[in-house]
């Protein structure tokens, strides 16, 4: 279990954590969905004790961290994949962790074989791909056998067989109950790994939900219909008179606010003649982007 109170964090003028308050709850993968610069970074190294707050708590099984007796058997991290010397092989560089945070050297062995290092314990770390330091990573995370999980962008950068490890991987972690935090700017990536999200814009909470009452609540907002037609002006006119709102393509109309069989009504009762309607789902990106739009950092003008 991850408890945040009123967390906050300023660098200079830069708010970057403000007030935040959440609990990530054991067996299950919580998304920790924000743009870039959102302040997902800076709130994962407030919790792992990386950072200090400015004012607010962070808490792992009710304790901050450096409270915890024994860090890497509480809490595991990837924050950034090549953590490791690059001149130290993968072994060495787990041993030294294991060593520092008195753990047998014989769990070194067992964390390189389930993340598929085994034959690449005495290669340097220099020397791997970004698969596999984020592999490494990964071991490293593991080391302690922690009860809670963070995880930044766990997937940025890996080849789709690397994903779909790394997300089985996840979704396994919480199926044995463990708490797991997971930082993404993808929302596609959260429908396919996460079972709650949290959303976070400008260091503030956004939005709060289950994935599912999520997909619910966002559902139909923004969703489109395409029509083509030769008499796209007028009937663009028509539409917005019957309150639909309309982007005007050189043939094609984007209609937002009338559902499909609106659209084709009111075309039959106007005779104008379509040559396609197509109704368009709102994807669960484009609702975290309408979501999150005020807080992009630096959006595109709009
Ligand atoms: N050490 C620092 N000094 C000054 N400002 C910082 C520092 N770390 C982060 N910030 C600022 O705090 C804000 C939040 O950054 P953070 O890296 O936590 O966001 P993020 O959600 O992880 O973004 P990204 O998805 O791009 O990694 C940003 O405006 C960033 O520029």
């Amino acid at each position: 279990m991850i408890q945040l109170n009123g967390l906050t964090k300023r660098y200079g003028a830069t708010l970057a954590v403000d007030d935040l308050s959440f609990t990530v709850r054991p067996g299950l993968v919580t998304g920790f969905l924000g743009p870039n610069g959102a302040g997902k970074s800076t709130t994962m190294r407030m919790i792992l004790g990386l950072d200090l707050p400015t004012s607010g708590t962070a808490t792992v099984l009710g304790r901050a961290h450096h409270e915890l007796p024994h860090p890497l058997r509480a809490v595991g991290s990837l924050l950034e994949a090549g953590a490791a010397h690059p001149r130290r092989t993968a072994y060495k560089h787990l041993l030294y962790l294991a060593q520092t945070n008195r753990l047998p050297a014989s769990r070194v062995d067992e964390v390189l074989g389930l993340v598929g290092l085994a034959d690449a314990a005495g290669r340097r770390a220099g020397e791997f791909s970004l698969g596999m330091g984020q592999r490494l990573g990964i071991a490293a995370a593991l080391l302690g056998d922690p009860p809670v999980l963070l995880l930044d962008e766990p997937v940025n950068g890996l080849d789709p067989e690397g994903v779909l490890w790394i997300r089985t991987l996840i979704r396994g972690w919480a199926a044995e109950g463990r708490t797991v935090l997971l930082s993404s700017h993808l929302m596609s990536e959260m429908a396919l790994t996460a079972d709650r999200l949290v959303v976070i814009g400008k260091g503030r909470l956004i939005a709060e939900a289950e994935i599912g009452e999520f997909t619910k609540e966002f559902a139909g907002a923004g969703d489109t219909v395409l029509v083509r037609t030769p008499e796209a002006a007028s009937f663009a006119r028509r539409l917005e008179l019957s309150g639909a709102h309309v982007q005007v393509g050189p043939d094609e109309l984007l209609v937002t606010g009338m559902s499909a069989p609106d659209v084709g009504r009111l075309a039959a009762a106007e005779g104008v003649p379509l040559f396609e309607l197509t109704p368009r789902r709102a994807s669960l990106e484009e609702a975290f982007m309408e979501l999150t739009r005020d807080a992009v950092e630096y959006g595109a003008a709009r």
